[in-house]
């Protein structure tokens, strides 16, 4: 039988990417504009913040011109002007003690949406935006660590701000090795070298460890209190925000004819190396709550279909119709040559099979080492993961819980968005979870007042609530173990994510959750 042709290990460079410095650019992101006929640009962003603290942002953005995005030549060039129309739109819409915005004006729309089409991107806030683009060197021929980086810009003006991005490019610039070492690490299970393999592994294994200690190091000087009521919320999107005065998204005017657009807001599960990471180890996601049955056929928890993906191009999958989650989703807000990669990553993906098939052998010295290597970096993933809910759990749900220290938070109270929410309890079509967080928040803010209606609109967290992957739907009739409080909806999502993270071990070891359940049961 003649062999199967394999298709070819992808070249990194050529999906934009560097075996030194991963998915962050080689060079340092531009710090100007050089072309002067950007210089409006460059104006507004050096004085948003205090404009936005005047509440005169919107007053100001209103007066620039439209220029045409067509003139920034250079990648770098456009980078730089994808950051600058992210963050100030964001603060446009979401403004400061103001209603947020429902249409954006020429000025930032048409050369936003001009921009990201360049870049294979949505015109709306990204992880690559804030996270990779958006650093400087403290010291020129230092290294790309945290005590080496700066922002070039942050939303709320906040060095805490400014750590949790930076934070997040430390991860990109630590984990930037690992790449080659996938690529290397399935050419050795072509070859059938088992002892190649494992070296490579143990070289990865190292890698996710060192991504572990990066993450942990956001609890040293990113405040939750800062990160939750004066951060999140400019990174917020506009989908599913009807509780925070986008029912229908927001119109990009001179874009589109003008039609609303419903896009989701940044997140580092936009991050293209914890998407490699998966592939490689063969860690399968699927909407929470769901888990394909024996047969292979998909259903939902809830016991509604399964959603395919209003992105195909974005999903990897090769299924014709695979229930896509979250974080499947967020491929579509990641740069096109990246999420290209991604999928010819998937396309070659074969370092799990080739364990299990080894495992499943004669289990000789070294086929065990293989074993006990490729479950530990799938362990470090897991790892990671735990840690991850740790940080969530602080920085969102406890902040939740608490409430604002002030009665509003910050934010201006969105009339008609508690008339939906009414509207909404009387046609029974209610989020309740959304609904229950923003309860909780109001009769919690630590001042024994009573916060005014609508106060606690701007939960960026409702992006999952609402999200049609089903994070608040997906909970059985009478379980009401998560509901009630601001934010714990997330957390079944990211457990899950962790527990099948877990089951990509060759030799799995209970999940916390399986053990709580069997304990339960
Ligand atoms: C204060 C720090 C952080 C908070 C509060 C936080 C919050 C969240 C939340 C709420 C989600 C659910 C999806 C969403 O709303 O976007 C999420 C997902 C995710 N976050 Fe974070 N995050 C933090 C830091 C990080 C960092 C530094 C990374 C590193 C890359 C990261 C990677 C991810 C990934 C990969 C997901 C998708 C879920 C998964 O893969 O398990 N997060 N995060």
């Amino acid at each position: 039988m003649a062999q199967q042709q394999l298709k070819d290990l992808p070249i990194l460079s050529e999906y934009d990417i560097s075996p030194i410095t991963g998915f962050l650019p080689v060079e340092e992101p531009l710090q100007v504009l050089p072309d002067p006929y950007f210089a409006p640009w460059e104006e507004t962003f050096q004085k948003f913040n205090g404009l936005l603290l005047a509440s005169r942002l919107r007053q100001y953005v209103n007066e620039l011109p439209v220029l045409d995005a067509a003139k920034l030549k250079t990648k770098a060039e456009q980078r730089r002007g994808y950051l600058i129309l992210c963050m100030l739109s964001h603060a446009y819409v979401w403004g400061k003690h103001e209603q947020a915005a429902e249409v954006l004006p020429a000025a930032l729309a048409v050369p936003w949406q001009k921009v990201a089409d360049m870049l294979e991107m949505q015109p709306v806030l990204t992880h690559a935006a804030v996270v990779m683009w958006n650093w400087r060197l403290l010291y020129k021929d230092g290294p790309r660590d945290l005590n080496n980086l700066d922002t070039l810009g942050t939303l709320s003006g906040s060095s805490d701000e400014s750590w949790f991005y930076l934070v997040t490019t430390a991860i990109e610039a630590t984990g930037a090795p690992v790449l080659s070492k996938i690529l290397t690490a399935i050419q050795q299970a072509r070859d059938n070298n088992i002892v190649g393999l494992t070296q490579e592994l143990e070289g990865i294994r190292g890698i996710i460890e060192d991504l572990v200690s990066v993450l942990r190091r956001m609890f040293e000087r990113c405040d939750p209190y800062v990160f939750y009521w004066k951060v999140r919320p400019y990174l917020a999107g506009w989908e599913n925000m009807a509780e925070a005065g986008l029912p229908n998204g927001v119109r990009y005017e001179g874009v589109d004819n003008g039609e609303y657009k419903k896009l989701a807001g940044g997140s580092a599960a936009q991050s293209s190396l914890i998407h490699a990471l998966d592939i490689a180890f063969g860690v399968e996601h699927h909407p929470t709550g769901f888990r394909p049955n024996k047969a292979g056929a998909s259903a939902l928890a809830n016991g509604s279909p399964a959603v395919p993906s209003p992105t195909p191009a974005a999903t990897a999958a090769p299924a014709a119709v695979k229930p896509t989650n979250f974080i499947q989703k967020m491929r579509f807000y990641m740069p096109g040559p990246h999420r290209s990669f991604l999928t010819h990553l998937t396309e070659i993906s074969n370092i799990r099979q080739f364990v299990t098939e080894k495992a499943a052998g004669e289990r000789t010295v070294e086929v065990e080492k293989l074993i006990t290597v490729y479950d530990e970096c799938v362990h470090q993933i897991k790892v990671f993961r735990d840690v991850h809910i740790q940080m969530v759990t602080l920085y969102i749900v406890m902040q939740a819980n608490r409430g604002p220290s002030i009665s509003h938070g910050g934010f201006a109270p969105q009339p008609h968005a508690q008339a939906q929410k009414t509207e909404q309890t009387a046609n029974g079509t209610a989020d309740k979870s959304a609904a229950s967080s923003a309860n909780s928040a109001n009769s919690s803010n630590g001042t024994g007042e009573k916060p005014s209606k609508g106060s606690s609109i701007l939960y960026p967290q409702k992006v999952i609530f609402g999200a049609p992957y089903g994070l608040a739907k997906k909970q059985e009739a009478g379980n009401d173990v998560v509901r009630g409080t601001g934010g714990t909806d997330l957390i079944p999502f990211l457990r899950q994510s962790r527990d099948e993270t877990n089951e990509s071990k060759i030799v799995p070891t209970p999940s916390i959750t399986a053990r709580k359940q069997s304990t339960a049961a």
